[in-house]
């Protein structure tokens, strides 16, 4: 709904402050799927109604049927996204693909093969990408830019809001063409993208309390609103985990609840900003069976060079800062969420 100001939100599902995603309708009559908004991809996919009977993470969740859609194009090239935790196989078609109410004739991938690691947790059906071009496998147009082309938008921004409260309704909000005030206070602070054509800065230390323990001499932060948590090079997270006096299991690292009050802010210096995440934003509390179980929203992950080394800051880090993207600029904006 352009509300003929030219910005258009999105109101945006929270899944257990893990996952955040809005509704898209792809085809004519249209066809609903939740997606994730990723700025660290940059194509569209969702599952096929052609998708394998083996690929169990495909049958949970809703499926193109590109037969009922009069406004499919065949396409046909092959797709593959290889993540880190696992990979989409499929095929690319092309429709009527409505964000927020505004219509673009978009290529997009239908997704015949999806792992079932990590998608049947997977509450969203695909991912909708909001990166830019040069991100895009096989050179597609991204929705965001066939959007801009139509020169319907306010501003050539987005901007992203996660609530940090599952039970806070809406879950988050995507605003195409400008910012939302009902969800930040203060003012915007801007950094120029490290390069142009990725959503990632140049990151000028991390502090745990009042120490610099890393990335003193610089390193690039992604900012990614498709990944939940923050990660960090493995050896780095693992130095901030002792300082926390966490302990890693096989679903992460662990802290006593009791002593989460004592924890320390972990602070990330940005743009002549500090951007302090206290332990109500990193840590995960779980009241279970057996007893509280808290989870540091941290995690190691090596990206090899020329990528990596790098920070990603996930929707932990987006949840306190309200983030706007300005492609028009290049530039990334960080105002306190409310
Ligand atoms: C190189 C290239 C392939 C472009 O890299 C990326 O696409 N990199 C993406 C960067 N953003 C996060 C993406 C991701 O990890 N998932 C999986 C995921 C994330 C959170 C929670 C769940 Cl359940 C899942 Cl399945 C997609 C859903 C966004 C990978």
């Amino acid at each position: 709904n352009n509300n003929n100001n030219g910005t258009v939100p999105t109101p945006l599902t929270n899944y257990l402050d893990t996952q955040y995603f809005g509704e898209i309708s792809i085809g004519s009559p249209a066809q609903m799927f939740n997606v994730v908004f990723d700025t660290g991809s940059a194509n569209l996919w969702v599952p096929s109604q052609s998708c394998s009977p083996f690929s169990t993470a495909c049958f949970t969740h809703n499926r193109y049927d590109a037969s009922q859609s009069w406004t499919y194009v065949e396409n046909g090239t092959g797709f593959s996204i290889q993540y880190a935790s696992g990979n989409v196989r499929g095929f690319l078609s092309e429709d009527v693909v409505m964000v927020g109410g505004i219509p673009v004739v978009q290529v997009f991938a239908e997704a015949t093969s999806l792992s079932a690691m990590p998608f049947i947790f997977a509450k969203f059906d695909g991912v909708l990408g909001m990166g830019y071009p040069n991100v895009a496998i096989d050179g597609i147009t991204p929705v965001f830019d066939r959007i801009m082309s139509q020169h319907v938008l306010k501003e050539e921004v987005f901007s992203v809001y996660y609530s940090r409260d599952p039970k806070h309704s809406p879950g988050g909000e995507l605003v195409l063409g400008g910012t939302d005030p009902n969800y930040y206070t203060g003012n915007f602070n801007y950094m120029d993208t490290r390069e142009v054509g990725k959503w990632e800065v140049i990151m000028k230390g991390v502090s745990v309390g009042m120490e610099m323990m890393f990335c003193a001499e610089g390193c690039t932060a992604v900012i990614d609103t498709g990944s939940s948590y923050i990660t960090g090079p493995a050896s780095s997270v693992s130095g901030l985990m002792k300082t926390l006096g966490a302990q890693l299991d096989e679903s992460g690292y662990k802290v006593n609840c009791d002593t989460v009050k004592t924890l320390p802010s972990v602070t990330f210096h940005l743009g002549g900003q500090e951007y302090s995440l206290s332990q109500e934003d990193y840590i995960l509390w779980q009241s279970q069976i057996e007893g509280d179980v808290c989870t540091v929203t941290f995690r190691g992950l090596d990206v090899p060079p020329p990528t990596g080394p790098i920070w990603i800051l996930g929707a932990n880090f987006i949840a306190r800062y309200y983030t706007e993207f300005d492609r028009r600029n290049n530039r990334i904006g960080f105002a306190t969420a409310v």
